[in-house]
């Protein structure tokens, strides 16, 4: 089931959104949660990504680590620009404080051990689409959960850019689960486990996408 909520900061209410977030993610490999971030903050966000692009800041994304690395705008047509935490803006500083006191109740409650994250502000220009992937890189397996944050104001299922999930059904097969990317939304997957796809949208479709790291960041990009 996916976890409806009104946008709070009572710790009562975030701790019963945590615990069925949790309930989910043991479950189903996936969890997805609204109103993670106020309709406010996503502006600010948005806004944010806006001044990036226009003044060149955002690089089109590539795919692998290392000498792994490539880009193929087949494949992924997204812009991004990686945010380094010492730097970064009050709401944006807001959103990492959410994830990583989310991040430490895993550890509490599923007992995981995550450590970091990384994070980028993400945009797919219209049609701009990720082919069916997997988020472990082949010569970085720290990544344990997909995080992602949509910023998009009035979205609506015609307005496409659904991200799609791919979940095994335990028989050989698999079902399907779209998305659409609402302002607000927060869904975490398994990095190691579920495949999926970014399909083409009418419009810019904005994010934060990351991934929550079982050791520190600086020493996954040695
Ligand atoms: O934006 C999304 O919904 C997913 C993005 C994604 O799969 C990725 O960046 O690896
Ligand atoms: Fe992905």
């Amino acid at each position: 089931m996916d976890i409806n909520t009104q946008y709070t900061t009572d710790p009562a209410a975030l701790e019963r959104a945590y615990d069925a977030l949790a309930d989910s993610l043991a479950e189903k490999g996936y969890a997805l949660l609204d109103a993670f971030l106020s309709a406010e903050e996503c502006g600010e966000i948005r806004a944010i990504i806006d001044r990036h692009e226009e003044n060149g800041r955002l690089k089109k994304a590539g795919i692998g680590t290392g000498q792994d690395f490539q880009v193929d705008r087949s494949i992924r047509g997204d812009l991004i620009r990686w945010i380094e935490p010492e730097q970064v803006a009050p709401v944006t500083q807001a959103y990492l404080a959410r994830l990583h006191q989310l991040m430490e109740f895993l550890n509490r409650t599923l007992y995981l051990s995550l450590k970091d994250s990384e994070l980028h502000y993400t945009v797919y220009p219209p049609g701009k689409r990720y082919q069916r992937h997997l988020d472990q890189f082949r010569l970085n397996d720290h990544r344990r959960l997909s995080v992602i944050c949509y910023l998009n104001e009035d979205w609506q299922p015609e307005h496409g850019g659904e991200l799609r999930l791919y979940l095994p059904d335990g028989q050989g097969g698999e079902t399907i689960k779209d998305v659409l990317p609402v302002a607000g939304r927060f869904i975490c997957f398994r990095s190691d486990l579920l495949e999926h796809e970014v399909l083409p949208a009418t419009r810019h479709r904005y994010s934060i996408t990351g991934w929550l790291l079982d050791q520190l960041a600086e020493l996954t990009h040695l």
